[in-house]
């Protein structure tokens, strides 16, 4: 914005100098930049946008649409946490889930759109009868679940079998170890379990010469926001626009007094980027619990949006705004508060505001939201579908 702005009143002086017949050989390269600047600033054939680790893509068909593959032992919870995290099932429901027998493919359709695929547990994936680049292609990241509460040893031995398999062909998958169903072990087994099993995965992969594996851990449980936060931080690994989005949220803190903000995606309640602030669990659930109150009352009182430009002139007067709006404030123990504000029909900024009450400087906030709204829309693409749906 400001270059073109600055681009065209260059533009007026250069053309003020010719007709004064200052035109030496440096004014007219000068002229000539200054000119060529705004083109200067759009690529002539601009990329597709690609989503990948942030290390090199494994990408070969291109379409931009990155895969989550979920893998593990048989019945180590794979197909409920797909279900709890994109369909909203209720982990009690679970427990009727039956085994998967064939690889499920699902397409999410939101603030970026992106595959998982089930995979049963029983599969043999390097069997010859299966054409590997066609898994492993294209992939965001391998998501491998661990019943903590079984005998994992097997499990562990086969992801480190998958590990240095795809360690040739595709050495830059992000591999993300959920050790998961930890919420049926005490506390100290929990922390025991986890480091063994974080020892045993890389000793072995030492062991067999392989160093530094990209390999991530996380506890997981669908009975808590253990696994949306485990999902949040997979998915955030996918998006380059990563660190853009955190120092924006960053300096939207510093100029409010925000304590910690985040951008949700509504649907999944995952969470894409934070503030570079410590995070705690406590707060993300405090904010992920708000979406579900917000969501609840919007589908009572919500009305249909005008879309991203902005068009539907008749809704915008209706609703004094341009954007879709569902700001709430609310006061929770310790005098804290809380803010949302939808960004758009997939993401909503969550903010927990410490003592000040937002009610006071609400100008100041909603001035400063709408600069990050407007930042936020030119450096992440969202995607132009007309739902927010899982198929
Ligand atoms: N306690 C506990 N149980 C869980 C958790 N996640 C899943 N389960 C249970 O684990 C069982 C197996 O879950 P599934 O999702 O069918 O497992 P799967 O990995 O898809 O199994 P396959 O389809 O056979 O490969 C179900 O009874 C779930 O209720 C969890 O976080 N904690």
């Amino acid at each position: 914005m400001t270059s073109s702005v600055e681009s065209s009143s260059a533009q007026s002086n250069s053309h003020d100098d010719s007709q004064e017949g200052f035109r030496t050989p440096t004014n007219l390269t000068l002229m000539k930049y200054l000119q060529e600047l705004p083109d200067a600033e759009r690529p002539p054939n601009p990329l597709q946008q690609q989503y990948h680790t942030g290390r090199v893509p494994n990408s070969k068909a291109g379409d931009g649409k990155p895969r989550l593959l979920l893998m593990g032992q048989r019945r180590s919870g794979k197909s409920s946490i797909s279900g709890v995290v994109f369909h909203k099932l209720p982990p009690a429901e679970t427990l009727y889930i039956e085994t998967t027998i064939r690889v499920k493919k699902e397409s999410m359709h939101s603030f970026m759109d992106f595959q998982i695929w089930d995979f049963p547990g029983h599969l043999d994936y390097f069997d010859p009868a299966f054409d590997v680049d066609k898994i492993f292609d294209e992939i965001g990241a391998l998501i491998w679940v661990i019943d903590a509460q079984d005998e994992y040893l097997d499990a562990i031995n086969r992801l480190n079998a998958t590990i240095l398999n795809l360690q040739n062909s595709y050495p830059n998958i992000n591999i993300e170890v959920f050790v998961h169903k930890v919420d049926g072990l005490s506390e100290d087994y929990k922390m025991d379990t986890f480091r063994d099993i974080i020892q045993r995965v890389q000793d072995e992969l030492s062991d067999a010469g392989y160093e530094n594996a990209p390999v991530s851990f996380y506890q997981t449980s669908i009975y808590d926001h253990s696994i949306f936060e485990a999902f949040s931080k997979v998915i955030q690994k996918l998006i380059p626009q990563l660190p853009t989005l955190e120092s924006l949220l960053n300096s939207l803190c510093a100029n409010c007094r925000i304590e910690k903000a985040y951008l949700f995606d509504v649907l999944s309640k995952i969470y894409i980027a934070t503030d570079t602030s410590p995070t705690d669990i406590g707060s993300y659930e405090i904010c992920s619990d708000y979406i579900d109150v917000v969501v609840d009352i919007g589908e009572i009182y919500g009305w249909e949006r005008p879309n991203e430009n902005g068009e539907s002139e008749s809704e915008i007067e209706e609703t004094g705004g341009t954007d879709c709006e569902s700001l709430i404030t609310m006061e929770r123990k310790g005098n804290n508060y809380l803010y949302l504000k939808e960004i758009n029909k997939y993401l909503a900024l969550v903010c927990l505001m410490g003592d000040d009450s937002p009610a006071e400087k609400k100008a100041l906030i909603d001035y400063n939201v709408g600069v990050f709204q407007k930042a936020l829309s030119q450096v992440f693409p969202f995607s132009n579908g007309t739902n927010a749906t899982t198929t």
